[in-house]
């Protein structure tokens, strides 16, 4: 009984903990949805009109954000933030508009917080809040800036921009309740990953709105906004915001307000902003831009090109200048741990200089850049905005310059006098000026790999400007591209024949960001989704030196060159490369099977086909690659120094006065082979003269060998009278027990030569060679085999004393 008691007691107790347990849980519920309610009420009671917004603590928040602001030293919100922030919090939609580095971030963000927040939202809920971002650099920024201002929530976050494995992505996605995105990526994950939940998702994020709206992510936005629910909130941010009705009902905004900070200011860029712009032209843009580096080695500069290939050559050629501060370049094809890597130093140094494309020209908040220089005019004034927003961020000084060509300097203005932009012109100081156009052209002469980035720059400029919409700024006809040419170390301008038809068209209609292999993050996801063979990887090894790439751009697939290089899809490029006295002819519209990479048009003999290491290796082997070379052809030039065939110069009736084409072919067939006979005579005479002369050089050797004994006989060898090294005479004395032209019939019938007996050895040699050992009889003692004089000299006397 007492046991039993016993039993009892604790079961009791225990059920009364559980109890307790229970009732503080929900007690803490009640107390959490209470606190949920007055936050609730308090946003809606706020009116930002009436309310003081000077002070984040002011707002309604929760106190995990409060916190996470207050921890990242965030005090007073910017105008966006005050403005945008309450409306978003009531749940409206939002275009929000504000100059660069005003904020923007964190005016979205913090509602996206507090939206989950406020709806308790879990890992079990699926997805509550999706961002999307054009570039993975401005996802990557993002997504650091989410984990410092939500460190005191408890909400998962993850980061969606492509670079790892697809699989092990997915797997972890649909535990997440935030995700910062690029949209092609995203796009592959909503299209083939089962756990991913969107049909709950509360909050979506366009930052940098216009760009993700425009045609270079169409289609990817539309695709992806197919997936989310219609009934969802929805913020979309930029400095340079579009209201087109078109794009608003795309993505089902309802009733958005419109949040612009920056309408009624004088300029749509930052008033510490100083913008300047110089007249230079096209050919001189490296000298300039090569001087203003050297003025400015205290500073921290940002290069705008546009495309990547002109980063690449100016970034190989300023390098080997050494103007004396770090130089780095970014890109939109370099991996993806490269360009983080390439970010952060940039970020952390004080005082370097970047090359980039239009891929930091959105959103990337490098810190304390002093410079902007744009070497290439934006395509529009939107990026000219986003560009120079990399500088004066967040109040702070900053300047930035734009190098105008001539010919783009009347148009150029007059866009950016519309948009109220103050820029004033300014010059180059004289003493300033400098010149690295005859050590590009040294560079690029010595180095083939640089003079194909030349081309390839030269080719990427080229097609940018014809791609231009704006033709009353950009106009080919007006640029001197041979000047150009000249100023990348070129002798001459490539050829470029652009191709016409619908893609065309269509390419004209994408922004130049989304043609650049800056942004193409999506391009090269749908690329990457491609099959690929084993070739296919081998030839995509382009990332370890300039020459690796440069071989595999040689390479004609076209499919190929469209994932590396998006300039060769709608233009025709016939280039002539000639390295190594190897004049390459390739055409980059020729189609291929995937694996099989062909160079054609070497000589017009049977084209080469690269389809192994070993073929790869030939291409830098000149003699390899003579066979390929073709035979030569036979060509007169008329007066204007006009190469042709003879029977294209010669008139019809000159040509069958000499009878008919089969007899003259016979007539010269014989003629020739009249001239070949002749010179094989002389051929023939030649060969029996030298031969006579060998064996009289061979007689007096072997005189002189007679007469090694005598110590008088030695002069002679040392001065040799055809001047030949004696010591080269003595090497080749003739050997005992054969003749020399019996070795070197062997030699000659390629049979391995017998190991002549030294002419210091007898026949017993044979069976008694001790190298080192003391023998009997005639065998002398060599530790060292002679190769002196003074050996041979020795041994003689050696051989007399026995
Ligand atoms: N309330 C604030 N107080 C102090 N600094 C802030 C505040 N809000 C943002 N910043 C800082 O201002 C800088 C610019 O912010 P952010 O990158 O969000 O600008 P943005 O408006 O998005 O610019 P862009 O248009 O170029 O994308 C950042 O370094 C950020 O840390």
């Amino acid at each position: 009984m007492p046991a039993r008691m016993e039993k009892r007691k604790p079961q009791a107790q225990q059920q009364r903990q559980q109890k307790q347990k229970q009732e503080a849980k929900s007690l803490k519920r009640k107390r959490e949805q209470v606190s949920l309610d007055q936050l609730q009420d308090a946003v809606d009671q706020f009116d930002p009109k009436s309310a003081d917004t000077t002070k984040f603590s002011n707002l309604p928040l929760s106190s995990p954000t409060a916190s996470g602001i207050e921890a990242s030293h965030f005090q007073a919100p910017t105008d966006i933030q005050a403005r945008a922030i309450p409306a978003a919090l009531k749940g409206q939609d939002i275009l929000g508009a504000a100059k660069t580095g005003s904020g923007k971030t964190l005016a979205f963000l913090v509602p996206v917080l507090e939206k989950l927040y406020r709806a308790r939202w879990t890992e079990y809920d699926g997805l509550g809040a999706l961002i999307i971002s054009p570039t993975r650099e401005l996802a990557v920024q993002t997504f650091q800036v989410l984990t410092k201002v939500g460190r005191f929530h408890s909400f998962s976050a993850g980061l969606v921009i492509g670079g790892k494995n697809l699989k092990e992505e997915a797997e972890r996605l649909g535990r997440m309740s935030i995700l910062v995105c690029t949209p092609g990526r995203m796009l592959q994950h909503l299209d083939s990953t089962s756990g991913l939940q969107v049909d709950n998702l509360q909050i979506l994020v366009l930052d940098e709105a216009d760009r993700i709206m425009d045609m270079g992510f169409k289609s990817a936005v539309d695709a992806l906004v197919e997936h989310l629910p219609k009934e969802r909130q929805t913020l979309l941010f930029s400095a340079t915001q579009s209201r087109k009705v078109s794009d608003l009902s795309r993505l089902s905004l309802k009733e958005p307000e419109y949040i612009a900070v920056h309408e009624n200011a004088a300029a749509s860029t930052p008033e510490s902003l100083q913008q300047h712009y110089l007249v230079t032209p096209l050919a001189s843009k490296l000298n300039t831009l090569y001087g203003f580096i050297k003025s400015n080695l205290k500073s921290k500069i940002l290069v705008f090109f546009s495309s990547g290939k002109q980063v690449r050559f100016a970034f190989e050629t300023m390098r080997h200048l050494r103007p004396g501060l770090p130089l780095y370049h970014l890109l939109g094809p370099q991996k993806q741990a490269q360009r983080l890597q390439i970010t952060a130093s940039y970020s952390a140094s004080k005082c370097a200089c970047l090359f980039a494309t239009d891929v930091v020209a959105r959103g990337v908040d490098f810190p304390s850049v002093d410079w902007v220089v744009q070497v290439d005019a934006p395509e529009d004034v939107d990026t000219y905005i986003h560009r120079v927003g990399r500088t004066a961020r967040f109040n702070k000084d900053g300047k930035a310059v734009l190098l105008l060509d001539p010919s783009e300097e009347e148009g150029m203005l007059k866009r950016l006098e519309l948009k109220k932009i103050p820029i004033r012109r300014v010059n180059v100081r004289e003493n300033k000026k400098q010149s690295i156009d005859e050590s590009i052209q040294n560079m690029v002469f010595k180095d083939p790999s640089l003079k194909y980035l030349a081309s390839k720059s030269f080719i990427s400029y080229v097609r940018s400007i014809h791609l231009q919409r704006d033709k009353e700024i950009f106009n080919l006809k007006k640029l001197d591209l041979e000047a150009y040419a000249a100023s990348l170390g070129l002798p001459g301008a490539p050829i470029i024949s652009f191709a016409k038809g619908e893609d065309v068209k269509k390419l004209k209609n994408m922004s130049r960001a989304a043609l650049s292999d800056s942004d193409s993050e999506f391009d090269a996801e749908k690329k990457k989704r491609k099959a690929r063979t084993k070739v296919d990887k081998m030839f995509e090894r382009t990332n370890q030196d300039v020459l690796t790439d440069h071989y595999t751009k040689l390479l004609g697939d076209a499919t190929d060159k469209a994932a590396e290089d998006s300039d060769d899809d709608f233009l025709a490029v016939k280039r002539v490369i000639e390295g190594d006295d190897l004049d390459v002819a390739v055409d980059d519209r020729v189609t291929l099977p995937s694996g099989t990479k062909i160079i054609s048009g070497l000589g017009g003999e049977e084209p080469f086909i690269v389809d192994s290491k070993r073929r790869e290796k030939m291409l830098k082997s000149k003699k390899q690659m003579l066979k390929f070379k073709g035979r030569g052809d036979h060509i007169v030039f008329d007066d204007e120094g006009t190469a042709h065939h003879p029977y294209r110069i010669q008139g019809e009736d000159d040509f069958k006065r000499d009878g008919s084409a089969e007899a003259q072919r016979r007539k010269f067939v014989e003629d020739e082979a009249v001239k070949v006979r002749e010179a094989d005579i002389g051929d023939k005479a030649l060969v029996k003269e030298k031969r006579r002369e060998k064996k009289e050089k061979r007689k007096a050797r072997e005189a002189l060998e007679n007469g090694l004994a005598s110590a008088a006989a030695m002069p002679s060898l040392g001065a040799p009278e055809d001047g030949e090294d004696p010591l080269a005479f003595l090497a080749s004395l003739p050997v005992a027990g054969g003749t020399h032209s019996d070795t070197e019939e062997e030699e000659h019938e390629g049979r391995p030569r017998k190991k002549a007996k030294k002419w210091f050895e007898d026949d017993s040699a044979d069976e008694k060679k001790t190298k080192g050992k003391k023998g009997k009889g005639k065998i002398i003692e060599i530790t060292d085999e002679p190769d002196t004089l003074e050996d041979y000299e020795t041994l003689a006397a050696g051989l007399l004393d026995d």
